[in-house]
């Protein structure tokens, strides 16, 4: 059976006065794939992002995101996706608890729906007995599993991760992998950035940006073929070493 397309990008540029910084970028990610989106800093990762998740404007090119034209109807797709990243997470000053049930309304969830959620998020972190701590006061691995899952509160078709693992140690980060692969196995398109290159390895396909462009987009696997290596890490620094 062919999966369908949740993402779908052609020649999608973003252009900073005579700068571009997205140059015409084409690719398409499929239902429940985990697609991982590399580049070295500046390359231009974050800006295609954005357009991707309805806040930018693009300068040009087409891009549907959740079956939604980024041009004309960003807000349907602000509802249709989740979104984490390190600068944008949970608050501090509130417990595990009321960041669940603020960020629940905010996704529009009713009452029950919420009381519902906490429990099972709660449940399944193993979390219960920090329910009523400030998030504050937690290890950042604890926060970033607690942010990723409040991102799929509303059970959105795409999650899009910002370096979700950035600082924290290998042993967390294996385990936020596995919740990423409990995801994607129900149904849920994961688009995430990583300065990881072992979590590239993880990843169902990987495309790398270089100076606002896609230079390499395959698995893994064939990447590794193509550029005659044997880890994501050294495509990575062939990929960087050409372009110079
Ligand atoms: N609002 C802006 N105005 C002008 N230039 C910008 C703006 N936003 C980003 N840029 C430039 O566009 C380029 C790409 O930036 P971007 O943040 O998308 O890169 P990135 O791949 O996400 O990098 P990082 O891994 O460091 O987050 C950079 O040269 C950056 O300085």
């Amino acid at each position: 059976m062919k999966k369908t397309n949740v993402i779908e990008v052609e020649n999608l540029t973003k252009m900073f006065g005579d700068f571009t910084a997205v140059n015409a970028i084409t690719f398409e990610v499929k239902k429940g794939e985990i697609f991982g989106f590399l580049g070295a800093n500046g390359a231009g990762k974050t800006t295609a992002m954005k357009m991707l998740i309805g806040i930018s404007k693009p300068t040009s090119g087409k891009a549907k995101v959740a079956g939604f034209d980024v041009f004309t109807h960003a807000e349907d797709i602000k509802k249709n996706i989740g979104y984490m990243s390190q600068k944008f997470a949970l608050y501090d000053d509130l417990t595990v608890k009321e960041n669940i049930t603020f960020f629940g309304g905010i996704y529009g969830l009713s009452r029950p729906k919420i009381k519902e959620k906490t429990i099972a998020l709660l449940e399944e972190l193993g979390l219960q007995e920090v329910a009523n701590q400030l998030v504050g006061s937690l290890p950042l691995g604890w926060k970033q599993k607690i942010s990723f899952s409040v991102s799929l509160l509303h059970e959105p078709q795409i999650v899009f991760l910002d370096e979700p693992t950035g600082g924290v140690d290998p042993i967390t980060r294996r385990q936020f992998w596995e919740m990423i692969y409990k995801s994607a196995n129900q149904g849920t398109t994961i688009f995430v950035t990583t300065h990881y290159m072992d979590e590239a390895e993880y990843c169902d396909r990987v495309s790398i940006m270089v100076e606002g462009k896609i230079e390499a987009l395959d698995t893994p696997k064939k990447l590794k073929d193509q550029f005659k290596v044997d880890s994501m890490n050294e495509v990575f620094l062939k990929l960087a070493r050409n372009i110079e």
